[in-house]
């Protein structure tokens, strides 16, 4: 019997995971249409992704941009309609003709539009893993309160929610599971020293050993501050405490995470380097669908190597479990600053090295505040960016 086709909202369609999303749809015009494509700026990326997949709109941050796509649209005779700006963004996240919603912008933009999705108790396809850091209980909550549900693609948490019990709420000892084991690839600099690390640029921060991703999570894999998110990433979405999640460094990136069991039989996600695998699971979940990915062969991986990280040379994990294990704001204050400094190490104005610096000094700065209000949430947000961008400042001079 075939499924019911899906009306699907992708949020970040230009991006990394969003061509990769598109990728699998169109494989299954049978199973899925598209309602809503969104981007930031990129509008003529965006008008080829309408012509090529037809959605009925397309959301820009610009009006001008839209104006401009709107134009287009009409030149090429497609009935897409362009729209602009944040509500436009939550407005095709909870549209009640939408069943699925990939969350695929990166940062903390992603957070209303995924948090609009949750509440309208979509299927969300939760990439955009800083809105889950900025948000964890609350967006845990509403999942619950909505009854969204929430299918993670980050290849990690897909990984592990493919090792755990089909019903693993409730906590991970209820269910025989001890821990869970978090694989990280070490990122290009894998082995370097902190004076080796001092001079790397952002091109050789951006060039992932075995992954082909945005920049912003490209400086995050390259910096450890990827695993120090996704540690608190799966905290929430496993209902784990921090000591329960080891981090292991894993170079081939062919085991994507691990659950641990009381009898001693460790469970793990294998398959190629490829976000359409766990993309292609959310989209088919609880069926599997062909994504277009070569077949893993284990002859030609030949060897899997583990070991732990090192934390002196890259403190961002450290500073992640400390911001988890502080709660509240924190994480979303660690989110925050982390955003500015990667901005500001791509835009070539601080060191790699200092990227951990300024994190540490905007945490010291704010307050930790009890974070079950969305409007603290933001508010804190707000203040640890001016806060991270004063430091910058001082930090520059202080290099001068
Ligand atoms: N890439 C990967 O393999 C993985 C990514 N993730 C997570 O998925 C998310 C997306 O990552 P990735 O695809 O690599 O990122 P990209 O930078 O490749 O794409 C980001 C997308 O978000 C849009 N966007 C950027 N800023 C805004 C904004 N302020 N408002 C609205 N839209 C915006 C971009 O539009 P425009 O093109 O116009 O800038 C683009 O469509 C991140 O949270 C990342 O951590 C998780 C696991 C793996
Ligand atoms: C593909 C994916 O999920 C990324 O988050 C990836 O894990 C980055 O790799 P590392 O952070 O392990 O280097
Ligand atoms: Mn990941």
């Amino acid at each position: 019997m075939s499924a019911a086709v899906q009306c699907v909202s992708v949020l970040g369609a230009t991006g990394s995971i969003g061509t990769s999303t598109l990728d699998v749809i169109a494989r299954h015009p049978d199973r899925y249409r598209l309602h809503a494509l969104t981007a930031h700026t990129s509008r003529e990326a965006l008008l080829a992704l309408c012509q090529r997949h037809r959605p009925a709109v397309a959301v820009l941050a610009d009006e001008a941009d839209a104006a401009w796509l709107r134009e287009r649209l009409a030149a090429a005779g497609l009935d897409t309609q362009a729209r602009a700006g944040e509500a436009a963004l939550v407005e095709v996240a909870e549209a009640s003709e939408v069943d699925v919603v990939m969350a695929a912008i990166v940062g903390a933009a992603g957070l209303l539009p995924t948090l609009a999705a949750v509440r309208a108790g979509k299927r969300v396809l939760l990439a955009n893993k800083e809105a889950l850091v900025m948000s964890g209980a609350l967006f845990m909550d509403a999942v619950a309160t909505h009854g969204a549900t929430l299918l993670p693609i980050d290849s990690e948490h897909n990984a592990i929610y493919q090792c755990l019990p089909a019903e693993h709420r409730g906590g991970l000892a209820r269910h025989g599971v001890t821990q869970l084991l978090l694989t990280a690839s070490g990122g290009p600099f894998l082995g370097w020293t902190p004076a080796q690390l001092a001079e790397v640029t952002p091109a050789q921060a951006c060039a992932h050993p075995n992954w082909s991703m945005g920049r912003k999570i490209s400086v995050d894999s390259a910096t450890l501050m990827n695993k120090g998110l996704e540690l608190i990433e799966a905290c929430w979405l496993f209902d784990a405490r921090p000591e329960q999640v080891q981090v292991v460094v894993h170079p081939q990136s062919v085991i994507h995470s691990m659950a641990a069991y009381s009898d001693g039989s460790v469970i793990a996600q294998l398959g190629n380097p490829d976000m359409r695998t766990p993309i292609a699971y959310g989209l088919a979940w609880p069926q599997r669908i062909d994504a277009g990915v070569e077949p893993l062969d284990l002859f030609q991986v030949a060897r899997l190597d583990f070991q732990a990280p090192d934390e002196m040379a890259f403190p961002c994990l450290r500073l992640a479990r400390e911001a988890m294990a502080a709660g509240g704001t924190a994480p979303a204050v660690l989110n925050a600053a982390n955003e500015v400094a990667v901005d500001a190490f791509l835009a070539g104005r601080l060191p790699f090295t200092a990227v951990a610096e300024l994190v540490a000094r905007v945490r010291d700065a704010r307050p930790v505040l009890p974070a079950d209000e969305l409007a603290t949430i933001l508010d804190e947000d707000r203040q640890a960016r001016q806060t991270a961008q004063a430091i910058l400042v001082r930090m520059l001079e202080e290099t001068i």
